[in-house]
């Protein structure tokens, strides 16, 4: 008789974006994003971190202080760097597993790749206007937003 506690795909993909998010070298948040295609064939997958040919070290990654001494001005954010990633130009029909909620810009770019699905895990941000504008310009598209269910089996990674 087949096993019964295989990981589920949502479990599987949402997995894949926290052990991306990993790879982070953000102090205080490490997001992953896994692009998945209909067929359930991971497409592409991206973290926040620096540009390519921008050192790590001499990047800054301070939170507050003169915004050109912030991490805000240069970190590629992990849905954007997982787009870009792509071989695919076009991701219809894709989704995308998210461990933070789209911001603003990454929903911009998340609609125009033409990935149909956000599952998201964190939402630490929700109120923000980034976040409110995120879920309007969603809505508009027609971008389904499924808010992921940790299973609670503690062999599998979570936030
Ligand atoms: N959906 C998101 C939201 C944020 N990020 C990145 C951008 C920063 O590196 C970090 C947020 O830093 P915080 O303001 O929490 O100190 O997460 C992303 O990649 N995707
Ligand atoms: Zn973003």
């Amino acid at each position: 008789m087949k096993r019964t506690d295989y990981i589920n795909w949502d479990e599987y993909f949402m997995g894949i974006a926290l052990l991306t998010a990993m790879r982070s070298k953000d102090p205080s948040s490490q997001v992953g994003a896994c692009i998945v295609s209909p067929e359930n064939k991971i497409l592409s997958l991206g973290y926040n971190g620096m540009p390519i040919g921008c050192d790590d070290d001499a990047m800054p990654w301070e939170r507050e202080g003169d915004p050109l001494d912030t991490k805000y001005m240069y970190v590629c954010h992990a849905e954007l760097n997982a787009i870009l990633n792509s071989a695919h130009n076009n991701l219809k029909g894709a989704r995308v597993y998210v461990t933070l909620f789209p911001c603003n810009e990454c929903a911009k770019a998340i609609i125009q790749s033409g990935i149909s699905e956000v599952v998201y895990y964190g939402d630490k941000y929700h109120d923000s206007d980034s976040s409110v504008a995120a879920r309007f310009m969603f809505k508009k598209a027609g971008v389904r937003l499924t808010a992921y269910t940790p299973s609670g089996r503690k062999e599998l990674l979570e936030l």
